[in-house]
């Protein structure tokens, strides 16, 4: 059968039919990119096209590895992170507040949770009630804005409905920002000729993986589908500070397929499964999937699997270089949160390199 459903002001395609959606999300940070110490990490691999995709068979588009590119960050971060322990005896302290007791945040908590040990940074978690006021949040918050061992803050989000999320992120010292958030960084980021202290992780970390295997982002033309205060809109405004010329795409766009196909760089952060099919490709664009939605699937254990924005299958076919869902963007944006971390503590600790 072959009907659509609507999800997110886009047409889902029959795949991804009877779904519900969850975007993912995530900040960056100030100063540039870390610069790959070792070459690219990619393996090349073949995609199996399924059966009524219109593509060739042949050529099949290299991975990008996001998990082994994080976990090379990470080893980078844990070696600065034992310097300045020897250097000023301190580690960089990351505070996570969660509201509330929905699954997915509790996995993202724990995950970061368990990154910043490996790496050698503190962590200070906070888990409230769901029914927590929207001043006992403001409070943690200045808890830690005032904590000297505290670098970086991060309150988890969604938010509970009753909390203005708004309020919170505003409420983050605009020095402990990891998560790029702020009004002030999204506003330094959208400038010309400034710099922000930090760049959302999610948007920071698909710029990375594309410096790390190489492709030139300068002169490009780039489509960034969707315009979420977390990823599209921030991920826009960073590739226009790398000099691509960037297009972004949103539900009330009349012609997505045809405006992305063309795309050399596709950054599709929609939240809709496999909302980009073949078809949408220019052939040779280099695709990053931030997406992370959940699908029914009987057969797995858990009864769902996850899914990109992207078709995978069919964009394997047709991109030069594309990012697998999970192993993707989603460990990035977590090593990208461990270098904002280390950024700040070392501001705070005097440490930083000569402005650039
Ligand atoms: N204040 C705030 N900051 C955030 O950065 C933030 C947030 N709120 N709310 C939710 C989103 C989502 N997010 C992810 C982090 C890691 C993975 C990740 O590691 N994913 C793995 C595993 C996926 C899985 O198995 O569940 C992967 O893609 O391979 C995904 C998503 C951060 N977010
Ligand atoms: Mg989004």
């Amino acid at each position: 059968m072959a009907t659509s459903v609507r999800g997110g002001g886009f047409v889902l395609p029959p795949a991804a039919a009877g779904r519900s959606f969850s975007s993912q999300s995530n900040l960056l940070s100030n100063r540039l990119l870390l610069l790959p110490k070792i070459g690219p990490v990619c393996a090349p691999r073949f995609c199996k096209l399924r059966s009524s995709s219109p593509f060739a068979v042949e050529p099949s588009a290299t991975i990008i590895d996001g998990k082994a590119i994080a976990q090379q960050v990470r080893q980078e971060i844990a070696a600065e992170v034992s310097k300045m322990k020897e250097s000023v005896g301190k580690v960089p302290g990351l505070a996570v507040i969660l509201v509330g007791t929905r699954k997915d945040s509790e996995t993202y908590v724990r995950s970061k949770k368990k990154a910043c040990e490996e790496v050698g940074i503190d962590s200070y978690g906070v888990n409230l009630p769901e029914d927590t006021t929207q001043d006992e949040v403001l409070n943690f918050v200045k808890k830690f804005n005032d904590d000297p061992a505290v670098h970086g803050i991060l309150v988890q989000l969604p938010l509970p409905k009753h909390i203005s999320e708004e309020a919170i992120v505003g409420s983050v010292c605009i020095e402990k920002d990891v998560d790029g958030f702020h009004p002030m960084n999204i506003g330094a980021l959208a400038m010309q000729g400034r710099t922000p202290l930090f760049v959302s992780c999610t948007p920071k970390g698909c710029i990375e993986l594309l410096v790390r295997t190489g492709v030139v982002i300068k002169g490009k033309h780039a489509v960034v589908i969707g315009r979420s205060n977390i990823v599209g809109t921030p991920a826009a405004l960073l590739l226009q500070k790398q000099n691509a010329t960037v297009t972004v795409v949103h539900s009330k766009t009349p012609n997505p397929a045809e405006v992305t196909r063309n795309a050399d760089i596709v950054i599709a952060a929609v939240g809709v499964p496999e909302l980009v099919r073949g078809d949408w490709l220019k052939p040779g664009a280099v695709v990053i999937d931030v997406g992370i939605n959940p699908v029914e699937d009987l057969s797995t254990k858990k009864g769902y699997r996850l899914v990109g924005d992207v078709c995978y299958k069919e964009a394997c076919q047709v991109a030069s270089k594309i990012t697998p869902v999970p192993g993707g963007v989603g460990p990035m944006t977590i090593a990208m949160l461990l270098s904002n971390t280390l950024e700040s503590a070392k501001r705070a600790y005097g440490l930083v390199d000569a402005a650039p």
